[in-house]
């Protein structure tokens, strides 16, 4: 039995804030603006998840009127999404996103992304979680840099005893 859920985030690129994706902190002269730490990637990874399972989206778990969830390491959040897949009975098939950013370049920090996610999502081997990164081409909102979004798509197995 596999199940097949998809994600996708923007969050608001703006000044005084880290530039939070995928786990990792990238040296930018802007972050991501949210309720949370607002890591794009992670969260349209953990809709993903959530999507595949039938158990609504990350706002649902997670509400951003919710004083418990300011600041929040959306690594923690997925962390507890994984829990109820893994009480569910399913693992890690495999995983693909996108970012999609006209600035900064991902392309540098996507094995450290890779690797945070597998630890997270308890991948056999890296090769279940592929990230990858595309500009607009200066096109919309992402191209204008005025935020960034996030894509993924992920299978989950059931676990056969
Ligand atoms: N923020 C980004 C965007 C893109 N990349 C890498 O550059 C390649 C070319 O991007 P195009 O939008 O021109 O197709 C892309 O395949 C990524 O490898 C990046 O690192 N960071
Ligand atoms: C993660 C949560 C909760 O802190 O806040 P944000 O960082 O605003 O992120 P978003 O993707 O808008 O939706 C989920 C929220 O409930």
């Amino acid at each position: 039995m596999i199940r097949v859920g998809q994600g996708f985030d923007v969050h608001q690129l703006v000044e005084g804030r880290p530039c939070i994706i995928g786990g990792v902190t990238i040296p930018y002269e802007k972050g991501l603006l949210g309720h949370s730490d607002a890591d794009v990637l992670l969260h349209a990874i953990s809709d993903a998840v959530l999507g595949a399972l039938g158990l609504g989206d990350i706002g649902k778990h997670f509400p951003d009127t919710d004083p418990a969830f300011k600041d929040a390491d959306s690594l923690k959040l997925l962390e507890h999404i994984w829990k109820l897949v893994k009480e569910r009975g399913y693992k890690l098939g495999n995983i693909d996103a996108t970012i999609i950013a006209q600035k900064p370049k991902m392309a540098p920090h996507i094995p450290h992304m890779v690797e945070i996610i597998a630890g997270a999502l308890e991948a056999e081997e890296l090769s279940q979680v592929n990230v990858k990164a595309t500009t607009t081409e200066w096109l919309g909102f992402t191209g204008r840099g005025e935020g960034i979004a996030a894509q993924s798509v992920v299978c989950l197995v059931k676990v056969v005893l």
